[in-house]
């Protein structure tokens, strides 16, 4: 079954990918885009009509590299990884805020979560494509656009790092209250996808679940060029 489906999207092992992120705050969904399909969201990273603004790293210190948000309507392949990913990764978020003691819940599909956004104001679209190239790098963030926040977003490698590029890997920061920071590395190949907290995650301690502070970026990269499609679930002010 073609994975980028909502039924291939919905039979993935969830059980297995929520473990992964209760373990350690990322879970890889491996293949999830194949290398054509990769390839042309790629190339589409020229057109300009596809997207609503186009942001360059280094000029507001959040690195060197660039990106571009798309505008609305989403192609059709974007809307619809937005729309199936969001429903598993629901039920995770649902169980993260019970067991960090937060009220919010989010509705089972995404359409109703886009609302929720819209009332409070957050209207732009998020999902981004990426581009690096020699020296290039992403610093640490959180993707916090509002106080509409979906707390899990997803990105996806588009380049091959066997071919295409040196370095540029994909980190996550967890800063645990009163300790040390702890980094993760996290392998990425060509059209898979990592998902991650957007700001925070439960993890359990001796004296219950407490909240842990998160951020992700991109390493430097040492040669060559690098793209990633990034999804995140809530829209922006
Ligand atoms: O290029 C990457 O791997 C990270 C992109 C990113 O910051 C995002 O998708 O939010
Ligand atoms: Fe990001």
């Amino acid at each position: 079954m073609n994975k980028m489906t909502r039924d291939g999207i919905a039979s993935l092992d969830w059980e297995k990918h929520a473990r992964e992120l209760d373990a350690h705050g990322c879970a890889i969904l491996e293949h999830l885009i194949d290398p054509d399909t990769c390839q042309s969201l790629v190339a589409c990273y020229d057109e300009t009509e596809t997207f609503r603004s186009h942001i360059h790293m280094a000029r507001h210190g959040f690195g060197r590299g660039e990106y571009k948000y798309f505008a609305y309507p989403l192609p059709d392949m974007i809307a619809g990884l937005r729309q199936s990913l969001y429903p598993p990764l629901a039920e995770i978020a649902n169980r993260w805020n019970r067991a960090m003691g937060l009220d919010r819940r989010f509705p089972g599909d995404h359409a109703r979560f886009v609302a929720q956004c819209h009332e409070a104001g957050q209207t732009r679209p998020t999902p981004l494509l990426l581009r690096y190239g020699a020296e290039d790098y992403n610093c640490l963030h959180q993707d916090v656009y509002g106080d509409c926040v979906f707390p899990l977003q997803v990105a996806i490698l588009l380049s091959d790092p066997k071919t295409d590029f040196e370095g540029g890997e994909f980190v996550l920061t967890e800063q645990r209250p009163r300790m040390q920071s702890r980094a993760e590395v996290v392998p990425l190949m060509q059209g898979d996808a990592v998902i991650f907290p957007v700001h925070h995650r439960p993890v359990a301690g001796t004296r219950g679940t407490y909240r842990v502070n998160m951020r992700h970026g991109v390493s430097r990269l040492r040669a060559g060029s690098r793209h990633t499609l990034g999804i995140i679930f809530h829209d922006a002010k």
